[in-house]
C-alpha cells in the first residue's frame, strides 16, 4: 500500500502548514517542535511558554551578524529565548524591519549546546516556505506522542535535510500554442516540480533545432519589474529585449522561473526593498533578512532545458554563475549574448552593486 505521503509529500506539508502559523514536529536522533517565527500567534507563543523546556530561535549567521549574536553553528545561531519572551520580542529578532528605529536592547544569550542538525532543518523549511529564516525549535522528549495528541506534521529531518538541499525535478505538464507581440510563433510550455513547489515556464519561439545552440534566456520571476514596471531593476526591458532578440532571429527560448527576488519570495522581497529605503544595497538587505545574496536554484534551468532536447545554448545573460551552472548541468554555453538595457536613474545603484558584489558582466 502506498496511500501515505512520502517525505517529499510531507515537506510540502509542512511547508503550508508553517505558512498558516501550524507548527510541526521535526524528528532526528531527537525531537522537536518548530513554529515559524514570522507566522506565530500570541496564543501559541503562550502554549509554548507553558510547555516549559529550553526553546531557542534559530536564525541564520547573517542574521546573527546584523544583531551581533554569537552563531556556535557556523551557518546559524541558536538564540535563548528570554522567561519573558513576548511576539515583539521574536518578530524584533527576526524581522530587520525597526533594526535601525530600535536597535535591539541588551546583548542576545545564544546556546552551543548539542547537535543543531535539526535547528538547520527547521530554517530551510522556512526559507522554503518563503518566510522569514527564523523559527523556534523546542526539544521535546515524546516528539511522536506530541505530534499524534496536536494531530502535527511529523518531518524526519535527516531525511529532509538533503531532499530541501537538492533541486526538485521539473516535469512537463501541458503546452499551447500562444502567440504574443514579439513572434506570432510562440508555444507555452508548463512545468511542475516534484516537490510541490512552484511551476516554471519555458517559451518557445518558432521551431528551434535540438542539435544547435538555441538562443535562450533564463529569466527570474519579477513582478514589480515584469508586471508592474519598476524602474528599480532592469528586469522588465531585459525579459522585453530577450523576446524581441527572438522575435527577429525567429527562434529562442525563454524560461521563467518562479524564484521571485532571488529565490526569497516577493514578501521578503518587500522587506528587502523597505530596507533598501533605509540605505542598505540590495545584498546587504538580503543579509539583514537572513538570507543569501542569492538563493536560487540555477540548475533548474538546465533541467528544464534538458528536458525539452536542448544541450546547448547561446545564453542571454550579464551573469557569470548562470553561465557556470548550466555548463556544470550539462548545457553548453558556446555565447554569452549581452543584455543591457533599461538603466534607469533609479536603478544605476542597484546595477552598480550587482557587477561590484555578485559578479555581473558590464
Ligand atoms: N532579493 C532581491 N531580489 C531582487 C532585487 N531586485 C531584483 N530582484 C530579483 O532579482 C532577480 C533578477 O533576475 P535575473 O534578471 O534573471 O538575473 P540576474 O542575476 O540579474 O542575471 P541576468 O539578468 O541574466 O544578467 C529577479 O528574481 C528579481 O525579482 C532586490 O533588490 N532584492
Ligand atoms: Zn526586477
Amino acid at each position: 500500500m502506498s496511500f501515505a505521503p512520502d517525505v517529499t509529500e510531507i515537506i510540502a506539508r509542512a511547508r503550508a502548514d508553517l505558512r498558516m502559523g501550524v507548527p510541526i514536529v521535526l524528528t532526528g536522533p531527537d525531537g522537536a517542535l518548530v513554529m515559524a517565527a514570522e507566522t506565530l500567534e500570541a496564543q501559541r507563543l503562550a502554549d509554548l511558554r507553558a510547555l516549559g523546556g529550553a526553546p531557542v530561535l534559530a536564525i541564520t549567521a547573517r542574521r546573527a551578524e546584523t544583531l551581533k549574536a554569537r552563531a556556535y553553528d557556523d551557518d546559524l545561531a541558536r538564540v535563548i529565548l528570554p522567561p519573558d519572551v513576548s511576539l515583539p520580542w521574536v518578530l524584533g529578532v527576526a524581522d530587520p524591519a525597526d533594526d535601525l528605529k530600535s536597535p535591539m536592547k541588551g546583548p542576545l544569550r545564544t546556546s552551543r549546546e548539542g547537535p543543531a542538525d535539526l535547528h538547520r532543518v527547521a530554517l530551510s523549511l522556512t526559507k522554503s516556505a518563503r518566510l522569514l529564516p527564523a523559527a523556534i525549535v523546542l526539544p521535546l522528549t515524546d516528539p511522536l506522542g506530541f505530534a499524534a495528541a496536536n494531530a502535527l506534521t511529523v518531518v524526519n529531518a535527516a531525511l529532509a535535510g538533503p531532499l530541501l538541499a537538492a533541486s526538485p525535478q521539473p516535469h512537463p505538464v501541458v503546452s499551447a500554442r500562444l502567440p504574443v507581440e514579439a513572434h506570432e510563433a510562440g508555444r507555452l510550455h508548463i512545468f511542475r516540480p516534484e516537490d510541490g513547489g512552484e511551476e516554471h515556464y519555458a517559451f518557445e519561439i518558432g521551431s528551434p533545432a535540438r542539435d544547435k545552440p538555441v538562443l535562450a534566456r533564463l529569466h527570474s520571476a519579477c513582478f514589480t519589474g515584469d508586471v508592474m514596471g519598476s524602474l528599480k531593476c532592469d528586469c522588465g526591458p531585459q525579459l522585453r529585449g530577450a523576446l524581441a532578440q527572438m522575435g527577429a532571429e525567429g527562434a529562442g527560448v525563454l524560461l521563467y522561473l518562479n524564484q521571485e527576488g532571488r529565490g526569497i519570495g516577493l514578501a521578503n522581497k518587500m522587506r528587502a526593498y523597505s530596507l533598501q529605503d533605509q540605505g542598505f544595497d540590495t545584498v546587504e538587505a538580503n543579509h539583514r533578512l537572513g538570507f543569501e545574496d542569492d538563493e536560487r536554484d540555477f540548475k533548474l534551468g538546465a533541467r528544464i532545458l534538458t528536458s525539452m532536447g536542448f544541450s546547448a545554448v547561446r545564453l542571454l545573460t550579464n551573469n557569470p554563475r548562470k553561465i557556470a551552472m548550466m555548463e556544470k548541468n550539462g548545457i553548453a554555453v558556446v555565447e554569452r549574448v549581452p543584455l543591457k538595457v533599461g538603466e534607469t536613474h533609479h536603478n544605476r545603484g542597484y546595477l552598480a552593486t550587482k557587477a561590484a558584489k555578485s559578479g555581473h558582466l558590464l
